[in-house]
């Protein structure tokens, strides 16, 4: 699914508003109706202060004032003037208000007008939405302050006023809302990490945009739905064997970590690759052999590291090296000697990245179409520091794009950064999975995957999706606290029955 931007989003309207068609005026009206039906069936609150500006955004605003007295509520009007005269819609929906005459609208033109606001209302943030074009100063930032400092929950229509939908908002005035209704898709700001301070639990108000319009524009930027998966997946033919499911290796593990290459073996195997085979250090032999007995192990000559490659990589349609294999400096050779043999396409994650962070000319060595699983400390590592986190998205598309890998930027939105200059978002996932062992599962999982004939592009994208919608299954099992990253490899076959 295409991400819009705000530029783009606004031109949807106005496709609708044309092709539907509806007159603005009655889109609004949709969009106020789907936020006051969310406000009556989750809010409690007998009044609601509702601050709007002067654009689209404050005209939603007063339709729901209107909407809520309706409903029986009560509702008071704050209109943060300016020298605007005001949108359209805005004007019509203040003159209905006006004639109405039953809800108070107080204007406010200086800080003495900030009213005070009672802890058992509820604020709606209606001052700016997708038209915010600079951050907020004077009396506006005073307001988003005023509001910050309340007792009371805000519910922000549409977007936190303050936060831009497209770039960064480090050091601005923004709304801290508890909940934000937005129209019909999310916005890139509700993906980005830094951005969590601000817009609380997103929930998507439908406002039947024509669905034709996506169609119609490019954007680098995508989100990973289910649909998309579906597209991706390929069922296992009813007569295949597991030589049509490819033979993955995974290069894991250190004494005190063999952990780390048990969860990413397993995980490998639950994810559908015909033969699984593990090179980890000779003293972790029988634990593999007692906790993943479906696969094979390839026992270093060394006890407790991983040292030396005394196999062919020939046989191996896919290999995924890192979990808990340190950076000692045996280990580096390896890694050096393994990027410089001729092998398959590798997913390299956590200290096979450190590793290559410390000795940047290994990027040079990554086959065309690796898969690179940093989380952002280890990204940081890599590519250095960025001064935010939407030119962290940005650098992880040049990198990408630079060394022909895809990389896997992890977080509660995972990243996909092509080296086709695209970036696809995951949504799937959660809060219980920011744990210690998740990022070795997801290793075992894209392994498994491009073993069995994905590419790096499709086996990033329904990889970083399974693995978020079997943490989802884990957490309603278990709960987000009490999951362990063993209750997303039990949860990979449920995810897997969601594509069929
Ligand atoms: N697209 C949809 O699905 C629908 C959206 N709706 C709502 O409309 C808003 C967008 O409305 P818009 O009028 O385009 O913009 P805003 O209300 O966000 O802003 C209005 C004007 O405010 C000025 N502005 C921008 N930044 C600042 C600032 N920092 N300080 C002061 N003023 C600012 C700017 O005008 P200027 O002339 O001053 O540049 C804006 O134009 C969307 O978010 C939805 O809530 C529809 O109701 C339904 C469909
Ligand atoms: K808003």
């Amino acid at each position: 699914m295409k991400l819009l931007n705000a530029a783009q989003i606004r031109q949807w309207d106005a496709f609708t508003i044309e092709h539907e068609p509806i007159v603005s005026l009655q889109l609004m009206e949709r969009a106020a109706n789907a936020c006051t039906r969310w406000l009556l069936q989750h809010t409690l609150a007998d009044v609601y202060y509702i601050f709007c500006g002067k654009g689209n955004n404050g005209g939603d605003g007063l339709a729901i004032a209107r909407l809520l007295y309706n409903s029986g509520k009560t509702a008071k009007v704050f209109i943060l003037e300016s020298d605007a005269k005001g949108s359209e819609d805005y004007i019509s929906n203040f003159n209905i208000l006006h004639h109405l005459s039953a809800i108070p609208i107080y204007q406010l033109r200086s800080e003495q007008d900030l009213p005070v606001i009672p802890e058992s209302c509820i604020i709606v943030d209606a001052l700016f939405g997708t038209g915010l074009n600079r951050g907020l100063t004077g009396l506006a930032a005073q307001l988003v302050q005023h509001l910050n400092n309340a007792q009371a929950p805000t519910i922000a229509i549409d977007i936190p006023s303050g936060l831009f939908c497209d770039q960064s908002s480090r050091g601005q005035s923004v709304i801290r809302a508890r909940h934000t209704l937005t129209f019909q898709v999310l916005k890139m700001a509700f993906l980005i990490a830094e951005n969590e301070p601000f817009f609380g639990l997103v929930h998507l108000m439908d406002i039947n945009l024509l669905p034709a319009f996506p169609d119609l524009v490019s954007t680098p930027f995508h989100i990973i739905n289910q649909a998309l998966v579906q597209r991706i997946y390929r069922p296992r033919a009813a007569f295949a064997h597991k030589g049509n499911f490819g033979h993955a290796l995974i290069i894991a593990g250190s004494y005190g970590k063999t952990g780390a290459a048990l969860l990413s073996t397993r995980s490998c195997l639950r994810s559908g690759a015909g033969l699984v085979s593990v090179h980890v250090p000779e003293k972790s032999v029988a634990i593999m052999q007692t906790g993943a007995p479906e696969a094979m192990v390839l026992p270093d000559a060394d006890a407790t590291t991983i040292t030396r490659m005394d196999y062919e990589p020939d046989p191996f349609s896919a290999i995924g090296v890192g979990p808990g294999i340190g950076t000692g400096i045996k280990t580096r050779f390896f890694l050096r000697e393994l990027l410089e043999r001729e092998t398959s396409s590798l997913v390299l994650d956590a200290d096979a990245l450190n590793i290559i962070a410390e000795n940047p000319e290994l990027l040079n060595l990554l086959r065309p179409g690796s898969i690179l699983t940093p989380h952002p400390k280890e990204f940081t590592r890599l590519f250095g520091t960025q001064e935010d986190d939407f030119k962290k998205v940005e650098v992880a598309i040049s990198k990408a794009m630079e060394f022909n890998v895809v990389i896997v930027l992890k977080g509660h939105r995972t990243l996909v950064a092509l080296p086709d200059g695209t970036g696809f978002f995951n949504i799937s996932g959660n809060a219980g999975m920011a744990k210690g062992g998740s990022g070795d599962v997801l290793t075992g999982m894209l392994t498994s995957l491009m073993a069995q004939g994905y590419s790096s592009k499709e086996a990033a994208i329904m990889g970083v999706f399974l693995h978020g919608l079997a943490g989802d299954f884990a957490a309603t099992a278990r709960g987000m606290d009490a999951m362990i990253a063993t209750d997303i490899i039990e949860h990979i076959g449920k995810a897997f029955e969601q594509l069929f």
